[in-house]
């Protein structure tokens, strides 16, 4: 179990269906990516518990809904045992790396999960284990063991696509009747779209279309359905110590292994300077500046790398954390015939990443 927090504000992260803190509200799913259907799913659970037990009493109307409503009850009133805690329920591993026995790559590793969770206000992320006896328990068990004995749950929300229990047989509206049981409320959250300009169409937003986005290099789109910038966040090492030697130093930056990486190519990017242990998703003072993910073709690179290039920054950045913010895909990598012709290249990037970042 871990206790991530920061500021005062905290989330709770029980990786196992002990010492967790409860009863809750959970919202259930896999949530990579935390994206802008995520957080329609997420919502309703924010302070549910103390809508309702409030309401309970008396003071306020109760009101179904899934924008932010503000208390107007004083919460002081509340006592402990009334109080839920809003939870995310995901799985661990993902599903789909436990059926294919590959690793899945992901828009947002767990640290930077519980980054996203924490700024919606999100108080506790229950990791279940994703094991063989997980997948086979029947949806009338999933809710009764898991849901009701372990989670004590108080309210549920889901996605309208939602599907849980052996082979996934369960569906948001089975859910909805089984929890009924038990007096548990659930609300299931239409699918959200977005428009697309050409042709004119309602797409629902998903982890794979932007997943697809981020390999196509689309990173407007990405970021879009995202509701904030793709980011790259981690710690800085040491490289071949040859970016200098041209005159364009470029941090190399370490990922989670289970980071999922957009095309390979440059880009222009926004940076924050983090300390190294912090979990801070408060934005900071941005540098601006040019990424390229790749094999550096041109120095006979080994391995793929990360690496940044802060415009206007001449200090050391060994060990420090960074969170690259993905802006526009500029160009794909090449191999080019002298260090001499990548540099003039490299000169050209950020002329370009420059003038697009001042206009962004
Ligand atoms: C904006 C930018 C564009 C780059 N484009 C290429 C490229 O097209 N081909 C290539 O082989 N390497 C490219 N690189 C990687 C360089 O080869 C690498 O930065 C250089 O070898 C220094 O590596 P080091 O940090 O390990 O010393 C690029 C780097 C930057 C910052
Ligand atoms: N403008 C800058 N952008 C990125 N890193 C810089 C910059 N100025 C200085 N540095 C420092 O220089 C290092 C990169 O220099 P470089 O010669 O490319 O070595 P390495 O191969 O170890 O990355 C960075 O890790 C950082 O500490």
């Amino acid at each position: 179990m871990l206790n991530l927090s920061q500021n005062g504000c905290s989330v709770w992260v029980a990786s196992s269906t002990e010492g967790l803190l409860t009863p809750t509200a959970v919202a259930l799913g896999k949530f990579d990516g935390v994206h802008l259907g995520h957080h329609r799913v997420i919502q309703p659970v924010l302070h549910a518990g103390d809508r309702l037990s409030v309401a309970a009493q008396g003071l306020v109307p109760v009101q179904e809904s899934n924008d932010n409503q503000q208390l107007t009850a004083d919460e002081g009133q509340l006592t402990n045992k009334e109080r839920t805690y809003s939870t995310v329920v995901t799985f661990h591993p993902h599903p789909q790396e436990f059926f294919t026995g590959q690793p899945r790559a992901l828009l947002t590793p767990l640290d930077e999960k519980v980054q996203q969770l924490r700024s919606l206000g999100v108080e506790q992320l229950v990791l279940l284990p994703f094991d063989k006896e997980l997948s086979a328990l029947s949806p009338e068990d999933f809710v009764e063991k898991i849901l009701v004995q372990q989670l004590q749950c108080q309210r549920i929300s889901v996605g309208h696509d939602f599907c849980f229990g052996k082979q996934r047989r369960g569906t948001a509206r089975d859910l909805q009747l089984l929890a009924a049981k038990y007096d548990i409320p659930v609300t299931i959250v239409p699918l959200q779209t977005y428009t697309d300009s050409a042709p004119t169409q309602e797409i629902p937003i998903s982890t794979s279309l932007i997943r697809h986005s981020l390999e196509s290099g689309d990173i407007k789109n990405a970021n879009l359905l995202l509701g904030r910038p793709y980011s790259l966040i981690g710690v800085v090492v040491q490289g071949q110590q040859l970016g200098r030697t041209i005159g364009f130093p470029t941090a190399n930056i370490q990922l989670p292994q289970d980071k999922f990486l957009p095309r390979k190519g440059v880009y222009a990017v926004r940076v924050s300077i983090l300390s190294k242990t912090s979990d801070e998703t408060v934005p900071q003072p941005q540098n601006l500046g040019v990424m390229n993910i790749g094999d550096r073709p041109t120095v006979n690179g080994t391995c793929s790398s990360v690496e940044v290039h802060l415009f206007d920054w001449s200090n050391d950045l060994y060990g420090k954390k960074l969170a690259v913010q993905l802006v526009e895909f500029l160009r794909p990598e090449e191999k080019f015939p002298s260090l001499e012709a990548l540099k003039t290249q490299i000169q050209l990037d950020c002329t370009v990443a420059r003038k697009l970042l001042s206009v962004d």
